[in-house]
């Protein structure tokens, strides 16, 4: 680190008794230049140290971001299997792997053998989990009546029919599929951007099924809890068939069915190992009952086609961005609640918004009350559709700035 120059010396005004008042006069001159000359070094100094502290102001943040990310990293899942005087036996889940860890006393105080932990990279014992804690509890949302209906989502009437066909009949006339001696799709795949209503089509035909919604994450199955994507997905099917009638829902399935890539790191073997659980539990779906399986994910492209086979999610459901009147009838969705204004026009404005996704216009409309508010209001004109289209517009221009540039 280099060191900052010292301090200029402190001018020092030596005044003789004996000097005449001329000489006087000269040596306050003198001072007077020393002073302003030791003033000019001072403020040089203070703005190298201002950009300096920037610098390390910039860098501090850096690190505390490096900080966070790394106190938030992946924890992997092992069981405490003996606890010794020299600390504790914990074994991986996953590749069952043994090792002698130390433990921090307040944790050690808590922990018995058989319970299930959480560790970090270096085998730290980081926190002990507790069943309502548990990867499952986490990695899966169970929703016994969801609310969403068809009514709810605004220009898929042709995915909507889709899925009524590959979903809800088989569930519905179940005897019919049988006595017809055809088997329904086993699994459907619902794929297009983000923010265009999968979500909302697999809750709705769950709604209008009675059957019991249970989503789970791709990305958490194997990005949170490591070692357990297999068990878990064993878990999913095991609650579908305790609460059938039951929609199984995979968000994301492209977390756990990528194409296999040539590295051959611990990673991918467990992804590749959830991937190999979750197509055995579709192949021995037959015998299961009510329970249909849907998946969805933003990246058909990365998708290894070995799940994609007949008898796994064998019907595939394409939901794009709306078009102009799927994009009117989604506005006139998330406006029906608001106090519009008559020269409020939503096909004119819907015309406006290409390329804008389900979840995009329902921001907007928000957006929108919110310049009324801004402004005083209580009911919402055009002006502020469009000003909520500029905002929203401008947000993302902001968010696609290369991240050295943001
Ligand atoms: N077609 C639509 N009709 C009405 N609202 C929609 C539609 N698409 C999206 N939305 C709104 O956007 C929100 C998010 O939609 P949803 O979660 O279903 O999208 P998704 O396709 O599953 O997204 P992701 O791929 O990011 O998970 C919904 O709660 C709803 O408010």
């Amino acid at each position: 680190m280099s060191r900052s120059p010292s301090l200029p010396e402190r001018p020092r005004l030596e005044l003789d008794p004996d000097m005449t008042p001329d000489e006087r006069l000269e040596a306050l001159r003198e001072h007077f230049k020393e002073i302003v000359q030791v003033n000019e070094q001072l403020t040089e100094q203070l703005d190298a140290a201002r950009d300096r502290q920037h610098g390390l102001t910039d860098e501090v943040d850096q690190l505390e971001r490096e900080n966070e990310t790394l106190k938030t990293s992946s924890l992997y899942i092992a069981t405490a299997e003996e606890l010794t005087d020299d600390g504790v036996v914990v074994k991986q889940h996953g590749n069952n792997q043994e090792v002698l860890t130390e433990v921090s006393p307040s944790i050690r105080d808590g922990l018995e053998a058989g319970d299930r932990v959480a560790i970090n990279d270096s085998f730290g014992v980081k926190q002990i989990l507790d069943p309502e804690t548990d990867a499952r509890a986490q990695a899966m949302q169970v929703d016994g009546s969801p609310d969403v209906s068809y009514e709810d989502i605004g220009g898929l009437e042709e995915q909507i029919r889709e899925v009524r066909e590959a979903v809800e009949e088989p569930l519905i006339n179940a005897d019919q599929f049988r006595e017809v001696g055809i088997e329904p799709p086993s699994g459907v795949l619902l794929h297009g951007p983000p923010g265009t209503g999968k979500t909302m089509l697999a809750k709705a035909v769950a709604n209008e099924t009675d059957a019991t919604f249970i989503k789970m994450a791709g990305s958490e199955l194997v990005r949170k809890f490591i070692g357990e994507g297999a068990r878990l997905v064993r878990d999913l099917f095991e609650l579908a068939a305790e609460r059938e009638p039951a929609i199984i829902f995979i968000d994301e399935i492209d977390a756990i069915a990528a194409k296999r890539t040539e590295s051959k790191t611990s990673g991918d073997a467990e992804v590749q190992r959830t991937m190999m659980q979750l197509l055995s539990e579709m192949d021995g779906f037959d015998e299961r009952g009510e329970i249909r399986i849907i998946a969805a994910t933003n990246r058909f492209d990365m998708l290894d086609r070995a799940i994609l086979r007949p008898g796994r999610f064998d019907r595939l459901i394409e939901v794009p961005n709306p078009d102009v009147e799927g994009r009117e009838r989604i506005l006139e969705i998330h406006t029906q609640e608001m106090n519009l204004d008559d020269d409020v026009d939503l096909g004119a404005f819907a015309a406006e918004t290409d390329g804008l996704s389900g979840a995009e216009l329902a921001s907007l409309a928000t957006e929108a009350g919110m310049f009324a508010i801004r402004d005083g209001r209580t009911t919402v004109q055009q002006s502020d559709l469009h000003d909520a289209l500029a905002k929203i517009e401008a947000d993302d221009d902001a968010s696609s700035v290369p991240v050295a540039f943001a």
